[in-house]
């Protein structure tokens, strides 16, 4: 039987998870509730059967699974709202705010309740999601609930807690890094002869190509790198030109610079 979902908080990723979970084949959108303040935004989900509504605590109460989907400075008073709902019938509570401890969740809703941190990405719109994901207080039934629903919108991995602001850097903020290498390509593209949408097309594809091969030979990259640098040629030129201006230390420094503002 689909458990019955809520999203609280359904703005830039919660709208995207609903998205991804009404893709997925098979999925009952009469079972998920969408809820924010100002719900003029998701009236077009109400359109395909969504259950949309502005409070919490009647939509915490209807639903199984219970996805957090606010800022981390609206979380606590989004707990504060929904705990007389919880506890009765043992809700999953998921939450996706950044930084974020379970114990800090515990600590509001209860020692003994079911709760899951989760890190997917926007991807989830389409169902490519990464999500990573841990938990406490979890039957095996009730951690493959939640497993299921972030792999209907991608792929899930389970991790340790310790590791859940490395996996928000990587995950979450990876996805604008990424966008903003394909922009700067698309720039470069641009400067070199193409007009701007076949220089997307060209590059949208080219970034396909290189992490769907990477997904289905998993080798080093740059293994599949030393492929295409033919000796004396265009390709090590141009990559240790990047390098010259930094192009693997500013990733390396952006990726940490993302960390240390969620942990310091
Ligand atoms: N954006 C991303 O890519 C990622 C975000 N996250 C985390 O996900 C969470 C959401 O981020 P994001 O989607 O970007 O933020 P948004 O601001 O886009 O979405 C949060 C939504 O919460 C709603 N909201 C605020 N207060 C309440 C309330 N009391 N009750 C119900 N709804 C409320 C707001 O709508 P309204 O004002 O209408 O109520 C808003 O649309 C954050 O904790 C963030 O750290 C994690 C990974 C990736
Ligand atoms: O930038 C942020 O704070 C959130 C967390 C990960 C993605 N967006």
């Amino acid at each position: 039987m689909q458990h019955s979902i809520a999203i609280i908080g359904c703005g830039n990723l919660g709208l995207s998870i609903a998205n991804g979970l009404i893709k997925t084949p098979g999925f009952d959108v009469s079972s998920l509730t969408l809820t924010k303040r100002k719900t003029e935004s998701l009236s077009p989900l109400k359109k395909l059967g969504v259950a949309i509504s502005s409070d919490n605590l009647a939509a915490a109460e209807s639903a199984d699974i219970i996805i957090l989907a606010v800022k981390p400075f609206n979380l606590t008073e989004v707990l504060e709202e929904i705990k007389p709902a919880i506890g009765g019938k043992k809700q999953t509570i998921v939450s996706v705010a950044t930084g974020v401890k379970i114990q800090q969740i515990s600590g509001i809703l209860g020692d003994d309740i079911p709760i899951f941190r989760a890190m997917p990405n926007i991807a989830a719109d389409i169902n490519e999601s990464v999500t990573c994901i841990c938990g406490i207080n979890a039957s095996e039934a009730t951690e493959a609930a939640v497993k299921e629903i972030f792999n209907s919108i991608g792929l899930s991995i389970t991790i340790n807690e310790d590791l859940m602001e490395a996996a928000t850097v990587l995950g979450a903020c990876g996805i604008a890094y990424v966008l903003r290498f394909m922009r700067a390509m698309i720039q470069g593209g641009i400067q070199i002869g193409f007009d701007a949408k076949t220089a997307s097309d060209i590059v949208n594809q080219t970034v396909k190509g290189a992490a769907e091969m990477m997904i289905q030979q998993p080798i080093h990259p740059e293994a599949a790198i030393d492929k295409v640098t033919t000796p004396k040629g265009c390709t090590i030129v141009g990559l240790n030109e990047m390098e010259h201006h930094g192009f693997s230390a500013a990733m390396v420094k952006g990726v940490i610079a993302s960390f240390e503002k969620i942990t310091l």
